[in-house]
């Protein structure tokens, strides 16, 4: 196997065509097996291999500095740049990042797996290389995807403008998750679909020579009518009009052709898009039919391609519901971010083609634009990620939160997710909690989902968002008819005297697990769906310092999240002597592997409720005189001035 022979890129450049074409063939084997057991990106990777053989054979990367846009396209770059012997770990605690990442390998420069900011990067590495009188190459691989995220264009408006010298690939293979959106989209088929470019181009050269010159005064006619003619004649001059010079388009599975291109790239000395067209999934059949269904995903049976067998998932739910409750309300309109089949909404979008949009990698948009149609009298859901709800954060302040529109936030995959570091999605309860005016709410299991779904629909008092996790839901029965939830009140799911824990969303099952396991061990515990992190539910609150112990339990950033806003509470309503206990996302990044992993590591589990809620009896029996028989707890006594 010529793979096992490639400890670096350096292994790469004595091989011929024909062998980094076998080469080829191998990788592709190994991603396929390896993904179908570990679950991962199959198609975007199928579909660079020969792209990345071609930037490892033309440029000197650790050297020259290769940069990866999202980077879940480059499991072939860390096969040939010696993590074969690892490559099996991919996606486990501990092992490979199904994104680059430094901790890794020189070859990596950045850990990042957020579409469309790679350019910008980019051009700030080149800046510093040129400002340091360096000489390397940066190199951006660009999917046609993350070209529509606004960043892209903010990079290539500058990019182009300031004339750094950096060499953008554009890997065009017509698809984002989904088959690829949008006007850029459109333009870039023009250009796969149309006459060559580069031929195009000679020939404007050749009608501009014959065109006579009739002196300097003139000179700035002709040069307009180049320009002219060259806009006459070429599907488009977008990226030559922002300042970059424009290759291709090449064809992306052509070694031969993307080593000429990018030596070409090379030479030319200052902002180059090199437009490469390649095939998502290429090389393995039932990827390359259904590059969506295989852009991520998995494990999978390798011979047919067909994924293990998965129960409903929240998103599901969310996405039937959105189905039920538009049928009867015609202004209920839904928005995704190039994310309709992850957020669910794929039903949504068949079955009312006029109210789904989705705007593209462009989560600011989506938000703002989410904001127009509540301002024309719609009644917007905007489905995303967790994670990249962050793209979006002044939108949301100040496009819909200070305008006080009713926009919905249906924040899916909220929680820790096998992406790792890149993708948690656990800072969305910090981050959305201090915004003035909005509903934050998290149900507690599918059938409060659908509910908290149509509370926020129904609800005209400014933004509201719910946030759910990825994956299974409980199993839980639907209830026929959908029902408004009482915002800002959540539910004593179990009474109890020696301590309680307020959970959030999806930690309710959770937390009255422990609550049956510590019965036993003669501890009387209240356990209370909190249900909504803001506006928060004070009397629960009061009722749960009552017991003198509270913990509280969350699968979201523990600085700034709902245990944060229960002792914000505790404070301003006077109520001290509390022995509190917060569960919840400690101050660091969460890595990549199964959740379940750290979420015990975290003590987010029954039994690591239960532990905290010995810890909080413990701590407080320490500090509590000896209760006389029908005492009542310090706080209940305080809030009644009695001793
Ligand atoms: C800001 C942001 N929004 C959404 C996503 C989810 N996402 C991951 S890859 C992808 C599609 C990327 O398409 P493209 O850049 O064309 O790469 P390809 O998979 O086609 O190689 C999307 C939408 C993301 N990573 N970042
Ligand atoms: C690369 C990327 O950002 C997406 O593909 C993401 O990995 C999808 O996550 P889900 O698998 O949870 O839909
Ligand atoms: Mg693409």
């Amino acid at each position: 196997m010529l793979l096992e022979g490639i400890r670096g890129p350096e292994d790469l450049r004595g091989l011929s065509v024909p062998e980094l074409e076998r080469l080829a063939g191998e990788i592709r084997q190994v991603v396929v097996e390896t993904v179908a057991r570990t679950g991962g990106h199959l198609a975007p990777n199928l579909g660079v291999v020969e792209l990345t053989l071609a930037l490892h054979t033309v440029f000197s990367s650790p050297q020259d500095k290769i940069l990866w846009d999202v980077s879940h396209q480059s499991y072939p770059h860390k096969l040939v740049t010696g993590r074969l012997p690892l490559f099996h770990t991919l996606r486990q605690v501990g092992g490979l990042a199904g994104y680059t990442h430094p901790a890794e390998s020189p070859h990596d420069h950045f850990h990042w797996g957020h579409a469309s900011t790679a350019l910008s990067a980019a051009i700030g590495l080149a800046k510093a290389r040129d400002l340091a009188g360096e000489t390397y190459d940066v190199v951006a691989v660009v999917g046609d995807g993350a070209l529509t995220g606004g960043m892209a264009f903010e990079a290539l408006d500058h990019g182009g403008h300031d004339k750094t010298r950096v060499i953008v690939v554009l890997n065009d293979n017509s698809m984002s998750i989904s088959p690829n959106v949008g006007g850029i989209s459109q333009l870039l088929a023009r250009i796969r679909t149309g006459p060559h470019y580069q031929a195009l181009k000679q020939q404007a050269a050749e009608v501009l020579k014959g065109l006579p010159v009739f002196g300097p005064q003139a000179f700035d006619v002709v040069d307009r009518m180049k320009e002219g003619v060259k806009h006459l004649l070429l599907p488009t001059m977008f990226f030559e009009d922002l300042g970059w010079t424009y290759l291709g388009p090449v064809d992306g599975h052509n070694l031969t052709a993307l080593q000429a291109a990018l030596r070409q790239a090379r030479s030319l000395r200052e902002p180059v898009v090199v437009h490469v067209v390649t095939t998502k999934g290429k090389g393995i059949p039932y990827a390359e039919e259904l590059p969506d269904k295989y852009h991520g995903g998995g494990p999978f049976d390798i011979a047919t391609g067909r994924f293990l067998p998965g129960a409903t998932t929240y998103s599901e739910v969310f996405g039937n519901t959105m189905v039920r409750i538009a049928r009867e309300d015609p202004d209920v309109v839904a928005i995704t971010a190039a994310m309709p089949g992850g957020t669910g909404l794929s039903r949504f979008a068949r079955e009312f083609p006029d109210r789904f949009f989705d705007v593209g990698i462009a989560e600011q948009h989506a938000a703002a634009f989410a904001a127009g149609l509540a301002k024309g009298g719609k009644k917007p859901v905007f489905a995303v990620y967790s994670t990249f709800l962050q793209r979006a954060y002044d939108q949301v302040i100040h496009d819909v939160a200070l305008q006080g529109l009713p926009v919905v936030f249906a924040i899916d995959r909220a929680g820790l997710v096998e992406d790792g570091a890149t993708h948690q999605g656990v800072f969305d309860v910090a981050y959305l909690r201090c915004v003035p005016g909005i509903v934050v709410g998290a149900p507690r299991d599918e059938n409060e989902l659908q509910h908290m779904l149509y509370t926020g629909i129904r609800y005209r008092g400014g933004p509201f968002a719910l946030r759910y996790p990825r994956g299974k839901a409980q199993g839980v029965p639907l209830d026929a008819e959908l029902r408004e939830l009482p915002i800002g009140k959540g539910e004593v799911l179990r009474p109890g005297r020696d301590a309680a824990v307020l959970a959030l969303g999806v930690w309710a099952p959770a937390a009255l697990a422990a609550a049956r396991a510590l019965e036993a061990e003669g501890l009387d515990v209240m356990v209370a769906d909190a249900r909504w992190v803001k506006p928060l539910d004070l009397d629960l609150v009061r009722e749960a310092a009552a017991t003198g112990r509270i913990v509280t339990v969350e699968e979201a950033a523990l600085a700034g999240g709902f245990g944060s806003a229960v002792l914000e509470a505790l404070a301003d309503l006077g109520l001290s002597g509390v022995e509190v206990r917060r569960l919840g996302v400690p101050d660091r990044f969460v890595p990549h592997g199964r959740p379940a992993h750290y979420l015990e590591e975290i003590g987010l589990s029954a039994e690591g409720i239960a532990a905290a809620v010995r810890d909080v009896v413990l701590a407080g029996r320490r500090q509590m005189p000896a209760r006389r028989p029908g005492a009542r707890s310090r706080v209940a006594a305080h809030r009644s001035g009695g001793a």
